[in-house]
């Protein structure tokens, strides 16, 4: 391993601890000068560099890309030289990616030069509370000969990390992002929504159009940059709930294998701690702010959000009232989007939904800030069949001329049909579970047809010269509904 001068070096650095355990007992300019000679002698004694390539910035807000790089390219190493290592599943969940655990180090190679990775580990506590775990820091350490700096610090480097990058890209572990309440920090949590466009009751046409804008967007970084604008594109979907906003999301994670951050903007104590989470947020990235409406009062106003309780991305909405003191405006968000710090990282989608488009500020969904708007709406005959090859397998049945023709009279969400198309119990075949569908299909055309004839009856009662126009209305309605 290392030579007598690296026994050396080290030899030093302990007296150096010793001598900083001892030093309180000495007068301070005492030990200011006694401090500078252990350095002058420590230097001139240990031929070795190191460089330390941290996991987190000072502020532990970014994730250094450097370090995942690093991770990566010393992944093979690692397997081949170190004896304690760690294992983490790769995105097809299957396959491992080992890395060196702490205190382990691997040899490397570089034009003559051998050089040794090392990771260190330290840890603190959190002063938000004592009870808290302590904070695990780690970080890769570089040690390599004097004078091999110039080859270190200009080619090697470089060559280290644009080889992890390379590796990493197919490796990727997507990730779901959160923001906590109290803070501008994001915690995670890997991604793994099984959602993708082929599974997605849409209009073809549509989805064919969505796929092919994320491709471009995905592949126009020279253009970005040649028209001098941030790498980013707005998304807004709109539509009743449970018509697929947030299966939408997740498929289009999937599809650029992107991580997404879910912003939960009444968690956000002002702009400046929205301005500090999204700082945050690196390339490849959704930046998803579900039901926006409800998150933001579009007068400037605060305004309490309901809690969407589901599994991951999905399922159903509770209207909990939750007690937030957010501050953030829609001027801040708007001066994000807009401004230069959505630029750092570039890359970003970011994905607006809401069940009520009407309510928006034009301000939020204008074309440059909301590039595309997307609605999703009830569930037609083309969406049941995708539903149908999903979640029973079958492309026809000889209930699927009914079940059309009901579809285009009743409206009803992908998220209910898929309700009828789940199995409840184990014997539940196809036809009982069309049935099921067409049945309730039935009672809501149903409900309707009343609906509307109350709605017109009463109309008529409140205006009696309007009464025989209105009765030709109620006889109208009744014989489109029928
Ligand atoms: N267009 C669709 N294609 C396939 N599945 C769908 C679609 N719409 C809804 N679903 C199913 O219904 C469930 C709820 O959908 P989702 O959460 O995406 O709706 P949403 O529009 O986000 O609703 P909300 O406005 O309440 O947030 C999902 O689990 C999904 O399986
Ligand atoms: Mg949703």
């Amino acid at each position: 391993m290392k030579d007598m001068w690296a026994q050396l070096g080290s030899a030093f650095a302990s007296l150096f601890f010793v001598w900083t355990m001892a030093q309180r007992y000495f007068p301070r300019h005492l030990q200011y000068l006694i401090e500078r000679r252990f350095q002058k002698i420590a230097k001139y004694f240990d031929p070795y560099i190191e460089i330390n390539f941290h996991e987190f910035s000072r502020d532990r807000h970014q994730r250094s890309q450097a370090y995942s790089a690093i991770e990566h390219y010393l992944s093979f190493k690692s397997t081949e030289q170190a004896r304690r290592l760690r294992a983490d599943v790769l995105k097809d969940g299957q396959s491992l990616e080992f890395s060196m655990d702490e205190h382990e180090e691997v040899r490397d190679e570089y034009e003559n030069a051998t050089l040794y990775w090392s990771l260190r580990k330290t840890y603190t506590t959190s002063i938000l509370s004592s009870n808290s775990a302590p904070d695990e820091k780690r970080s890769y350490r570089l040690t390599f000969r004097k004078k091999y700096r110039e080859l270190i610090t200009g080619s090697y480097l470089k060559y280290v990390l644009e080889k992890g990058k390379a590796i990493g890209v197919g490796k990727k572990q997507q990730k779901l992002y959160t923001n906590y309440p109290y803070g501008p920090m994001w915690t995670n949590a890997v991604f793994e929504h099984p959602a993708s466009f082929d599974t997605l009751a849409m209009d073809p046409n549509k989805k064919k159009e969505i796929m092919e804008d994320l491709e471009t967007f995905k592949n126009a970084r020279d253009y970005y940059a040649k028209i001098g604008r941030a790498w980013k594109r707005g998304y807004l979907l709109y539509g009743p709930p449970g018509t697929g906003k947030s299966t939408l999301i997740a498929a289009i994670a999937n599809f650029l294998n992107y991580d997404i951050y879910d912003v939960e903007l009444t968690a956000v104590r002002d702009n400046t701690d929205l301005r500090k989470l999204l700082m945050q947020i690196t390339s490849k990235s959704i930046i998803a702010i579900e039901d926006i409406d409800c998150s933001l009062d579009l007068t400037g106003q605060r305004q309490n959000k309901k809690i969407v309780k589901d599994d991951g991305m999905n399922g159903d909405k509770g209207e909990h009232k939750s007690s937030s003191s957010s501050k953030v405006t829609l001027s801040g968000l708007l001066n994000f989007i807009d401004g230069i710090w959505s630029a750092s990282g570039g890359e970003k989608l970011i994905i607006f939904t809401t069940n009520y488009v009407e309510k928006l500020d034009q301000a939020l969904i204008r074309r440059g800030r909301m590039d595309k708007h997307i609605e999703l709406s009830y569930c037609d005959f083309e969406g049941f069949k995708v539903l149908a090859k999903n979640y029973m397998n079958i492309d026809s049945h000889h209930l699927f001329d009914t079940i059309g023709c009901l579809l285009e009279k009743v409206n009803m969400t992908p998220a209910d049909v898929t309700d009828h198309l789940m199995p409840k119990t184990i014997g539940d075949d196809v036809g009982i579970r069309l049935g099921s569908l067409i049945q309730d299909l039935r009672i809501k055309k149903q409900k309707e047809k009343t609906k509307a004839i109350e709605e017109a009856t009463s109309q008529a009662e409140k205006d009696p010269k309007e009464r025989n126009h209105q009765l030709r209305e109620v006889q109208g309605r009744k014989d489109k509904i029928k």
